[in-house]
């Protein structure tokens, strides 16, 4: 757990800690001498009836408390410059980190889980380095100034008094472990609840649309409850915790007041250094909460950090490559192509294909035949299990997977626009786009008559989703954005599938003019499509059933044929 903050909070900042823990001496050193000194304003001062002494005390706390006051705020300010700056780098490279892991690992994680990374484990991290880690430096500092001043003055009292000393540390850990438990327990339930929020806020449309929202409000109210009762648990702990303290320290003050006075009676102790005594006993109790706390809030810290390394774990099963490609001609080759996912049976089994480039080429199959795995393989999301594709004759797994997916152009059935205005949406992939050269693509893609339309023409927010579109516009604005990085390849994944009768028209229309000269692929159930394609590649079971042009394989006569006479393509169009 110190080995966490150690290499990630004190050696990072050591120089905004030192300073920070430097002010805290002071501020300390300060705090703590006020006592002595009305040592000297009860034995010396208010004994001799000495006005100018009485004064001069009197300035000399006003002073001492000023300086507290001043380093303390210098003690804070550098421990939360430290903390803040680190969570920031943390955030930073989490970030960077989660766009560089494998597809795979977006498809089988849950949302919820990532997201609570960002929120609630962050948080308490922050936490444990803005409050535990110099809590538990100072305040561990401040008892043994305390422990020390007070030895210093009376051992033999200094012993009494800290009779009650271990009883409260036992109390504070024994509670602080419990607390730190229904903590976990508190932060597991909240990770729950994001997740169900999360999915809440995605799935509005269906949730409505279905009439479920009783169900689903049943589902977070549960959580709702849960959370409400690990939260009174930790609250009724502390509640109970702080009179037990204060208690025990009642008592340790009155064996101070019982062998004190004593000793005072004895003439052994001035009234002055058993007021003194007085005053740093009842500074006992809250360094030693601190202490506990800030170890059970550093413990979780360390806890979420190991959480958040789940990031750091995950394999990269796609490495990436060494090769830059400035411009591809767009010959694609897949060589004996096998692929499984992790778990499972083969779902694409021996594809040998080439594309010529400027070929089309319509990859049709039934559900669950393999079409969008042939599309994840050739934007390397996953590697083949055997066999290679061939990008101009390179194998792709040697090229940068960026410099591959420059080449590529992807549509998918379900497009996702950012909440941005259109011109942002379009020039995604290409920041540095002029506003004419984002036009020339819209124009391409057929969108720019219905953007000129729209109030702020190509500065409209597409909205959440791009939610203030129709899904033929949303199509045809990521068709545009794909076209500006002016690919070689077009790869489009069921680009209609979710449009009505003219929606798709003006779709394929846009994807007619920007497939000239590229090669494409295109995953469709549209027959204009498929007839006007080089070659239709008819996959089943992860196979290659058939190939040629749909005129030839109706006249063949074989599977593909009796597919789309069965309907089982569900061809349209
Ligand atoms: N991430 C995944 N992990 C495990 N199996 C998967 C994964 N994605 C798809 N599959 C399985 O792989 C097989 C092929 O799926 P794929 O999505 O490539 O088919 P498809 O032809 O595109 O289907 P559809 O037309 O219904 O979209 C299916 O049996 C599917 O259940």
């Amino acid at each position: 757990m110190f080995r966490f903050y150690w290499e990630k909070f004190v050696v990072p900042f050591w120089l905004l800690t030192a300073i920070a823990v430097a002010c805290f001496v002071i501020a300390s050193a300060a705090g703590l001498a006020a006592p002595v000194i009305i040592k000297f304003l009860i034995d010396d001062a208010l004994e001799n009836t000495d006005f100018t002494h009485l004064n001069l005390i009197v300035g000399s706390i006003v002073v001492l408390y000023l300086i507290r006051a001043v380093f303390y705020f210098l003690y804070g300010y550098n421990m939360a410059k430290a903390g803040s700056t680190m969570i920031a780098r943390m955030r930073a490279a989490m970030f960077a980190r989660l766009h560089s892991l494998d597809y795979s690992y977006f498809v089988n994680t849950s949302t919820g889980n990532i997201v609570s990374y960002f929120t609630n484990d962050l948080l308490l991290i922050q936490q444990a380095v803005t409050v535990g880690v110099p809590d538990l430096v100072v305040e561990s500092l401040n008892l043994l100034a305390i422990i020390v001043i007070m030895v210093y003055f009376n051992w033999e009292l200094a012993l009494v008094t800290f009779i009650t000393l271990p009883f409260i540390v036992v109390a504070i850990s024994h509670f602080n472990r419990k607390i730190a438990e229904l903590g976990g327990l508190l932060e597991h339930t909240m990770a729950k609840m994001t997740s169900l929020l999360h999915q809440a806020i995605l799935s509005t449309m269906i949730v409505q649309s279905y009439v479920r929202e009783d169900y689903e409000y049943g589902k977070f109210r549960h959580q709702i409850h849960e959370a409400a009762q690990d939260y009174f648990h930790v609250q009724r702990l502390n509640a109970l915790l702080i009179p037990l303290v204060e208690f025990l320290a009642a008592i340790g003050l009155t064996i101070i007041i019982w062998f004190g006075g004593r000793e005072v009676i004895n003439g052994d102790l001035t009234i002055g250094g058993m007021f003194a005594f007085l005053v740093y006993i009842i500074n006992v109790p809250a360094p030693v909460r601190k202490i506990t706390q800030a170890f059970s809030s550093m413990k979780m810290g360390a806890v979420a950090w190991e959480r958040i390394r789940d990031l750091d774990r995950q394999p990269h099963t796609v490495v990436d490559g060494r090769l830059d490609l400035d411009k591809s001609s767009g010959r694609v080759e897949f060589r004996d192509v096998s692929f499984r996912y992790s778990s499972g049976v083969d779902v694409l089994k021996n594809i040998s294909l080439t594309a010529e480039p400027g070929d089309v080429i319509a990859v049709v199959g039934p559900s669950g035949a393999g079409k969008s795995s042939f599309a994840n393989l050739l934007l390397r999301f996953y590697d083949p299990d055997a066999g290679a594709i061939y990008l101009d004759g390179v194998d792709i797994r040697s090229l940068k997977i960026n410099a591959l997916r420059h080449q590529i152009g992807f549509i998918q059935q379900n497009p996702v626009l950012f909440n941005a205005s259109i011109l942002e949406n379009i020039r995604y992939g290409r920041p540095t786009a002029t506003y004419s050269q984002v036009e020339h693509a819209a124009r391409l893609t057929n969108a720019h008559d219905f953007i000129k339309e729209l109030p702020r023409g190509y500065d409209t927010p597409v909205g959440e989703q791009g939610a203030n579109l129709s899904g033929g516009q949303r199509q045809r604005i990521a068709l545009a954005r794909a076209i500006i990085l002016e690919p070689a390849i077009l790869l489009l994944d069921e680009p209609t599938a979710a449009l009505d009768g003219h929606a798709e028209k003006q779709v394929m229309a846009a994807i007619r003019n920007v497939s000239q000269g590229r090669t494409t692929f295109i995953i469709t159930h549209n027959l204009s499509t498929l007839l006007a394609s080089d070659k239709v590649v008819y996959l089943s079971g992860g196979q290659i059933a058939e190939r040629g042009t749909h005129a030839e394989l109706i006249a063949r006569g074989g599977v593909y044929a009796r597919a789309v006479d069965r309907g089982e393509l569900g061809i349209k169009g």
